[in-house]
């Protein structure tokens, strides 16, 4: 008998390369990655290059997605995220939502069978600060002019109206490898926070592959649980400790009080009963974080925690809003 036949988009990626090393694991699938070509892509799928078929293209582009064929399952990760997604809107709308489009369109023509597994986001809830218990069936209003947002809904309606089978995982926010940019002034700290590792997101889809008959057509909010939930202000005084950065001390206003996303998934267990995905906690991951800044870098952040801190907060949109008295920015950020 054939093997079953993956393809796993943005395989490159932060969930995308666990992803990719836990398919291989298993040892009972046929892998096709499908990424952009790049010197980073290249390094990191060469050890495995004997034992995947590879193919380099733009999503956004129908013709670069016409080798693929006879495909059983799709995991589908490519995507611009924030904050480039923020920074380049059309483009994250190409890649988000037309690039999902052209992807069902041609496995609708070559392998109208295959199971279609796609990454959506807890961004499309919105801001959740009042009400931080979130259920799959609550109304899908992104935050102000949240294009990533928008580009994730657009996507899922174009799965829900396709010929193909598929189930939609809306991720929570994943914690691993994302580098500290603006965005973290963005998160009013008061935000609930549920994290999710990349490893156990990743698990998610790979052991969905084969439960397609029970997530059939279903929308299910991935979340790591009870044990990884935070509020975002003691996720970032615990990281700042890690990092070597001391105490969390910004001034006020410069982190945003509204327009952001995140809260607690409600019904997130639901996933997990299906897929069995979750191994990690909180605590791991802070472990695998504080295992990653070797004590040499933890001394030098030490050293300039002043000036580090200062650099972030010259990045946050919020507090130049404040300091320049922006009304219209001010109202987007602040109650
Ligand atoms: O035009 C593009 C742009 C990106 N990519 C690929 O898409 C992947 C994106 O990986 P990132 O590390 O940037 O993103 P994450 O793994 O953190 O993102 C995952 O989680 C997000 C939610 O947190 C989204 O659901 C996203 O679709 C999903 O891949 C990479 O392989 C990248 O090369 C493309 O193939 N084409």
């Amino acid at each position: 008998m054939n093997k079953t036949h993956v393809l796993l988009t943005g395989a490159s990626g932060t969930v995308g390369f666990e992803a990719l090393k836990q398919l291989l694991e298993k040892g009972i699938y046929q892998v096709t990655v499908f990424d952009k070509k790049s010197k980073a892509t290249i390094e990191k799928f060469a050890p495995f290059k004997d034992q995947i078929t590879i193919i380099y293209g733009d999503i956004s582009n129908p013709l670069n997605l016409e080798s693929i064929l006879n495909i059983d399952a799709v995991i589908h990760l490519a995507a611009i995220i924030p904050p480039l997604a923020d920074e380049m809107p059309e483009l994250a709308h190409k890649v988000n939502t037309v690039g999902t489009q052209n992807l069902i369109a041609q496995l609708e023509k070559e392998s109208p069978n295959a199971f279609f597994m796609y990454s959506s986001s807890i961004s499309v809830y919105g801001d959740r600060i009042e009400n931080p218990f979130i259920h799959v069936g609550d109304p899908l209003i992104p935050s102000e002019g949240d294009a990533y947002a928008e580009t994730k809904i657009a996507a899922e309606k174009a799965l829900l109206n396709s010929q193909l089978n598929w189930t939609i995982f809306r991720l929570a926010a994943i914690m691993g490898n994302h580098k500290m940019s603006k965005l973290m002034f963005h998160q009013p700290l008061n935000t609930a926070l549920e994290i999710a590792t990349p490893r156990d997101t990743a698990r998610a889809f790979v052991n969905g592959i084969e439960r397609e008959n029970t997530l059939s057509k279903q929308i299910f909010n991935l979340g790591g649980g009870e044990t990884c939930r935070i509020s975002y202000e003691h996720f970032l005084e615990r990281s700042f400790a890690i990092f070597g950065l001391g105490e969390l001390d910004f001034p006020k206003h410069a982190f945003a009080d509204k327009n952001f996303h995140c809260g607690y998934y409600a019904d997130g267990d639901a996933l997990e009963k299906i897929v069995n995905f979750r191994e990690d906690t909180l605590e791991d991951y802070f472990s695998m974080e504080a295992e990653k800044v070797s004590s040499l870098k933890k001394a030098a952040a030490c050293i300039f925690k002043k000036p580090i801190k200062w650099y972030l907060l010259k990045q946050s949109e919020p507090y130049d809003a404040y300091k320049a008295q922006d009304k219209k920015q001010m109202q987007h950020y602040f109650n």
